[in-house]
């Protein structure tokens, strides 16, 4: 059994693992962090846990942890894994962030973005950025891990083959998202009352948002160059799912085959990658609950332009569902353990 210990689980992200790890027949989940519900019966934090889990909540220390368990996913805000991170911590077990602090090889670009001092650089390098589709064989190998943001996996997924293919130009791209409010977190904010989000529609971070960089440098490296793009999300009134559209230029005339082609290249093997039938546009209900990442394409000939898609549970792939999927690799065991979560409609 491999044992594993979520520092923020009392958070969506942490509670989806909770949720997910529960019904992973190889792991026993020993240790439930959190700082406010210290003593509290996890249960009472999360009635959906009620009768199934009978532990407490414990405070979150990451170096008695790391003598405990085999794993430990930090479902925690930004900074707080590299302001604890050491040598001992990561000789003993493998740390899965679920944070952006490892997932900006520039630690210049990251403090840019993030507003906050980086307290663990000497770590940047060694991380292995977690989308396994791309980055499989480097994670099998790594001590620690960065578990990509929510939208910079829709999006790159949704648009790398097409770069890495040579059929868009990638001083083109526009990415337009959409995610529901649990893409906020848990924590209360005014902005995420229901009064604010109901029946309402808002872009928010308008070329500023923090994914930006992660999702240039990532679609960077399939382009084989460094790239700028305009990334614009938007609050949606769902609690789950991302969608992104994204937009580029077409450097060739193209088929419908040929894209599709490209598509099937990189992902006719890929188990959580469902590229769809012609025509057919991705939904967030679709993927639901699921590790699912749907995507899909037009070509629009009069403007010489494709808009590629992609929808995903900002929770499950997005976040908790990946993180399993890295753990899996890490452990040496088959990538869907415990992932094997239909989508649930309606
Ligand atoms: N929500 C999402 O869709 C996604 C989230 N993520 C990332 O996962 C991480 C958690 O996000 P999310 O679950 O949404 O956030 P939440 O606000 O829902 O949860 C935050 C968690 O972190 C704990 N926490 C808060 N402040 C501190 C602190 N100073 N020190 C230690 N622990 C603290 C909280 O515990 P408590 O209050 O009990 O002390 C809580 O368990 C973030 O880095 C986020 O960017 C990544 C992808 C998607
Ligand atoms: C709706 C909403 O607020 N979404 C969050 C992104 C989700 C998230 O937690 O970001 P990471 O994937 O980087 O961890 C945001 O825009 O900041």
């Amino acid at each position: 059994m491999i044992k594993a210990g979520i520092i923020g689980a009392t958070g969506y992200a942490g509670g989806e693992l909770v949720r997910i790890l529960l019904a992973h027949k190889d792991v026993e989940i020993k240790w439930y962090g959190s700082r406010s519900y210290i003593d509290k019966k996890y249960s009472s934090v999360y009635q959906n846990m009620f009768q199934l889990v009978e532990d407490v909540c414990r405070d979150d220390n990451l170096e008695a942890l790391a003598d405990q368990v085999d794993v430990i996913f930090t479902a925690t805000p930004q900074g707080f894994c590299a302001s604890l991170i050491n040598e001992k911590i990561l000789s003993k077990a493998k740390v899965i962030d679920l944070s952006a602090d490892f997932r900006i090889k520039n630690v210049k670009i990251y403090e840019e973005w993030y507003k906050i001092e980086h307290k663990a650089p000497q770590f940047i390098e060694e991380a292995v950025y977690g989308l396994p589709e791309i980055n499989r064989e480097k994670i099998k190998g790594a001590r620690l891990i960065a578990n990509p943001g929510c939208y910079p996996t829709c999006s790159t997924l949704s648009i790398y083959p097409l770069l890495k293919e040579g059929l868009i130009d990638p001083d083109t791209i526009i990415i337009d998202a959409k995610s529901g409010t649990s893409g906020a977190g848990r924590g209360a904010k005014v902005d995420n009352l229901y009064c604010e989000v109901n029946e309402n529609i808002k872009a928010y971070g308008v070329a500023g948002h923090r994914h930006t960089p992660e999702i240039e440098e990532q679609l960077g490296y399939a382009a084989g160059k460094e790239i700028l793009l305009n990334f614009t999300p938007h609050l949606v009134p769902m609690n789950r799912g991302i969608l992104i559209t994204a937009y580029a230029s077409l450097k060739k005339d193209v088929s419908y085959e040929e894209v599709k082609a490209a598509y099937d290249k990189y992902y006719e093997k890929e188990q959580f990658v469902r590229v769809l039938d012609k025509d057919v546009c991705p939904q967030t209900k679709w993927v639901e609950g699921s590790n699912y990442v749907d995507v899909n394409f037009k070509i629009d000939p009069r403007t010489h332009r494709i808009i590629m898609m992609g929808a995903m549970d900002n929770l499950v792939k997005g976040a908790a569902g990946q993180a399993v999927q890295n753990m899996n690799l890490l452990f040496g065991l088959p990538e869907n353990e415990g992932l094997n979560l239909v989508p649930m409609f309606p």
